[in-house]
């Protein structure tokens, strides 16, 4: 199903205001694709995932949309989005697998998590062990206790635990990050094998490491304290990078066989706004080197190319 989010705006309530985490993000992912997220720490990739799934007391719909198949996800009513929970989307939250339980066997662990989502373990046991042969563990896992389990097994069971009821998207937060590179392979192709038995429909694969998302995503959207700065088919970004943060982003990238000294990388200078009180107009202008007055007021986000979306007065 395909996934639009227009100028999503959800704010956290802090006892010092309204931090704006999301303000204005947008990005479209087609039936079956998969989407990297990027964007330095604290763009909002994590606000972005969660509240497409359940938002939490702290978090307001503050303004925007997101439809599923054309149809709006309530995102802001708990009750109403229980419909489309984990059955319609679906979500690996950051750092999961440190999330199980030491002292439960994996088996009873998932039994008692499905059966608090109202799904009888019975009826879905021979499935998920089927899946759990597809990702390379037996079922004999369900007998083991998470510390018997290594970081990648750990995370494959996530995964089968979390597209069980075959999600039309899933929502994959930092799902490779923490794992040894073997690891985030393994689970980067159970994520595609996944998606093209159908067990998955579209994905959102939220993370920090581009080499991973050039390898595995169809098109990619770039975040920048809030917003979505550039969004374009994968290999069309990496050749064309068309928004100054895409294209610095980018230049950070460090390259295997090359040291400190070698490298003339210089990351991006300065910081991202504080979101408790961004900057009016581009919120990147106090870092780009081609801001002039216009960025004052804020670019819209428009097509430049078919698919290639940026947020910029400059990007041509
Ligand atoms: N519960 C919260 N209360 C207040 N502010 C929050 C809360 N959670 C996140 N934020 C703020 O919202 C902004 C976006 O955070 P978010 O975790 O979505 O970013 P991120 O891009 O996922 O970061 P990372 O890559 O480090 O996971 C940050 O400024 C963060 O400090």
């Amino acid at each position: 199903m395909t996934v639009e989010v227009s100028e999503l705006r959800v704010h956290y309530r802090t006892l010092r205001g309204s931090v704006q985490a999301l303000d204005g993000a947008s990005l479209e992912v087609g039936d079956g694709e998969v989407m990297g997220v990027v964007g330095e720490s604290g763009c909002g990739k994590s606000t972005l995932g969660k509240s497409l799934i359940r938002m939490d007391g702290r978090m307001r719909h503050v303004g925007g949309s997101v439809r599923l198949g054309g149809e709006e996800l309530p995102i802001a009513d708990d009750r109403a989005m229980q419909r489309f929970r984990y059955h319609e989307v679906s979500l690996i939250p950051q750092y999961a697998m440190s999330a199980m339980n030491p002292t439960r066997r994996i088996g009873r662990m998932i039994r008692e998590l499905l059966e608090s989502r109202g799904v009888r373990y019975a009826e879905v046991r021979r499935e998920l062990e089927r899946r759990l042969e597809l990702v390379g563990l037996g079922a004999d896992v369900l007998k083991r206790f998470p510390i018997e389990l290594s970081g990648g097994m750990k995370q494959r069971v996530v995964l089968v635990l979390s597209t069980l009821r075959d999600p039309s998207l899933l929502i994959a937060d930092e799902a490779t990050s923490a794992l040894d590179v073997a690891n985030q392979r393994a689970v980067a192709e159970a994520l595609v094998q996944f998606r093209d038995r159908g067990f998955i429909g579209s994905m959102l694969f939220i993370t920090h490491d581009l080499a991973l998302v050039a390898q595995l995503a169809d098109t990619v959207t770039v975040m920048y304290a809030g917003r979505s700065a550039e969004s374009a088919p994968t290999s069309e970004l990496l050749r064309r990078p068309r928004h100054p943060y895409t294209r610095m982003l980018l230049s950070a990238v460090p390259e295997v066989g090359t040291t400190i000294d070698e490298s003339r990388q210089e990351g991006i200078p300065g910081s991202p706004p504080a979101l408790l009180d961004p900057p009016s107009g581009c919120r990147f202008k106090d870092r780009c080197p081609l801001a002039f007055e216009q960025c004052a007021t804020r670019p819209p986000f428009i097509e430049v190319a078919s698919g290639h979306r940026v947020a910029c007065w400059k990007a041509e």
